[in-house]
């Protein structure tokens, strides 16, 4: 069984998706993001010291960590954790879900972006223009595209329950 990762823009809901489908899934919940804060500090301090190509390598090892834990997982990924091309490699063989929002609604979610260091002053500008840089990626690596971001937290993890777990159409069971 794979790991089900979950990836998209910032503000996307990988976090919080991620830890309401583990719930459900009764499945550990690992988010990159954290797991790099727990290791190395918070995110924009690292960014300011070493850079984001340090950044990058040191969270595409974490990622293959991740990835090849002994219990399947729910793994919510960075959102620029699919630009590097061996993370991307190593996606392949997992079941990997986009989850999309529209530039709306990530405006209602990231606030002011201080946490989010490749958003600089301009937060909004910079969310669009790195989402139209990346959106063909993050189509490209998925298995599952969630476009509906009016849905609830909650409501997000289920819709990936049920189209991890389709129910028979037919009644087939009828003797
Ligand atoms: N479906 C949703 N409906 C309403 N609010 C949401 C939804 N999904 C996420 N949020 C809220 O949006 C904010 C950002 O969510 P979250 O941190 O999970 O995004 P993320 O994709 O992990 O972002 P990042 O790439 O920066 O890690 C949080 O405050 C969260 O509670
Ligand atoms: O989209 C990005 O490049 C980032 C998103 C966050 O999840 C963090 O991984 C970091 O702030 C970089
Ligand atoms: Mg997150």
């Amino acid at each position: 069984m794979s790991n089900i990762v979950l990836i998209g823009p910032m503000g996307s809901g990988k976090s919080t998706v991620g830890a309401a489908l583990a719930r459900r899934l009764g499945r550990p919940h690992v988010d990159s993001d954290h797991f790099f804060v727990a290791r190395y500090g918070s995110i924009p301090e690292y960014f300011r010291a070493h850079g984001e190509k340090d950044f990058r390598e040191r969270e595409h090892r974490i990622i293959a960590e991740l990835l090849d834990s002994p219990r399947p997982s729910v793994i919510s990924l960075g959102g620029g954790a699919v630009l590097d091309e061996r993370t991307r490699a190593l996606l392949k063989d997992q079941t990997v879900v986009m989850l999309d929002i529209t530039p709306d609604q990530a405006a209602l979610r990231i606030g002011d972006g201080t946490s989010r260091p490749v958003l600089g002053d301009e937060p909004m500008e910079a969310w669009t223009r790195i989402y139209a840089e990346r959106e063909t990626i993050y189509r490209a690596c998925a298995d599952m595209v969630l476009s509906a971001d009016d849905e609830s937290i909650e409501t997000r993890a289920d819709t990936i329950v049920a189209r991890l777990n389709p129910t028979p159409s037919g009644d087939d069971t009828t003797p």
